[in-house]
This record gives structure tokens, sequence and C-alpha cells, in this order.
């Protein structure tokens, strides 16, 4: 009836690019940190972060897991430091820091933009009696969902803040849509992830999901399927079947 398997009966929502457009927010503070960074430590001729060094080492991850993974990516090794280092630190946590202080105030200039596709596919969702979950790995979820307008359609919450709490290992893992599916009383058989990230589809091919959606938010379909999507569109109004005009 909304475009998935008839046996499914909860849906898993990735946030950002998902729901709201905030990855392209994220993906924009990510870069102001890590060529400010590079700049620094480099000097003018740094090899800047590109779009295709954020969809594959950092889009959909938690956050310190993104530095981490990018960094390595680039042969640099930094000291952890710790969760109250300053932005100015070339450690892990400053950089994350750095990139948290940036994002939250390039969100509240510009707001999280909710798709209104994505605002169609959950009335549809939750009056079709699916249940709901946000699982995402940003620790600003709620904040988000509240300023979108999504926050009464969630009966669950598994974000950055359950997932270093409960110490689960962060997308491409998929331990955090597993949580969200228990914290529902679904299997995971049963339930749909829907992502625009590479790293969290192929968390819903690695947790056995029901159905992966993969949402293409950053011309990379192909990309989508080839690490775990079972179908690829460009907005969730297309599931329902339409274009996502107000009819
Ligand atoms: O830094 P936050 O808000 O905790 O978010 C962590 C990650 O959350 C994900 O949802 C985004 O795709 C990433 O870009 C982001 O880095």
């Amino acid at each position: 009836m909304i475009g998935l398997p008839d046996d499914i009966t909860a849906c898993l929502f990735d946030l950002d690019g998902v729901l709201t457009g905030t990855a392209a927010l994220h993906r924009e503070a990510w870069k102001q940190t890590f060529d400010g960074f590079l700049r620094e430590r480099d000097g003018d001729g740094f090899r800047p972060f590109t779009d295709a060094d954020y969809a594959e080492y950092v889009d959909g991850r938690p956050r310190l897991d993104g530095v981490r993974s990018f960094l390595a990516s680039r042969g640099i090794e930094l000291p952890e430091g710790g969760p109250d280092d300053p932005v100015t630190e070339h450690t892990v946590n400053g950089l994350g820091n750095r990139k948290n202080h940036l994002v939250l105030r390039i969100i509240a200039e510009r707001g999280p933009n909710p798709f209104e596709g994505s605002r169609r596919y959950l009335e549809a969702a939750r009056a079709a009696g699916l249940k709901i979950a946000v699982v995402t790995s940003s620790a600003n979820a709620q904040a988000v969902l509240d300023a979108a307008g999504f926050t009464p359609f969630v009966q669950a919450r598994i974000d950055g803040l359950v997932i270093t709490r409960d110490r689960l290992r962060g997308k491409p893992a998929p331990d955090s849509f597993v949580a969200g599916a228990k914290a529902l009383g679904v299997e995971p058989a049963r339930a749909a992830v829907f992502e625009d990230a590479l790293a969290g589809v192929e968390a819903g091919r690695a947790g056995h999901f029901g159905f992966v959606v993969g949402v293409n938010r950053a011309n990379q379909a192909e990309a989508l399927r080839a690490h775990g999507a079972d179908v690829v569109v460009d907005d969730l109004a297309e599931l329902l079947g339409d274009t996502g005009e107000t009819a």
C-alpha cells in the first residue's frame, strides 16, 4: 500500500537526508572543519575534503567515527583527546567539537528543511498502522525532529546519544537499527530501513532487515544499490505512487 512488502510492520527512518534536508548542512560543516584543519596542518597546498570523501568516510556514521575514518583515509593519526577539547585542538574530539559548533550554527540559520514527501510518507505510514522509529547517528536529532515538526510521528528514537550511552557500534554496523526494531517490538525481518547514506544501507543489509529503501539525495543511486538498497527512490513520495506534489 505504501510501496513496501506486505509483511512489513515497522519503518526505521534515518533522519538527516531522509526526513530532513540537514545532510547537506552536515556535509558543509564537515567540509569547513576538515579543510580548516588540513590548511592549518599542510598550508595552502592542502588536499581539500570532497563530496566523495563525505559519502565514503563520514556520511551516516557517528561524529567521532566520521573523524577517525576520514583521517585514516589520508593516513593521518591524531590523539583522541577528550569531550571538552576546544574547537582549535588537533585531536579527534577537537575536530568533532569544531564540526558540531559549525553544524549547530548552520542549522540554526537555515532551519531543518523537512522534506514534504517525507511528511506525507510519515502520515501514510501512521495511517497504515505501521510503527515508526528514527534511527540516526546524530546527537542533535531531537532538536531537528522538533524543529521539523516530526516528533509526534516518532514512537522510538535511537540517536547518537543513545549509541554512545549503550555503546552500540555505529553504522555501517547494524546495531542502531537492530535497537530501533527492538524498541518497537518487531523482528528486523518485519522492518523496513530508509537511508540516504552508503553506511546506512549497508547497515540495513548487514542486519537482515525485511526491506531497505535507498533515498538518493546525492546522485548515488548505483552506489546505494551496491551497498544494500533493495529499491532506490529520489523522494519518499515516490513510494506512495505520486510525484510529491500537493494534490
Ligand atoms: O554530529 P552529529 O549531529 O552528532 O551527527 C553525526 C552524523 O549524523 C549523521 O546523521 C550525518 O549523516 C552525519 O553527517 C553526521 O556527521
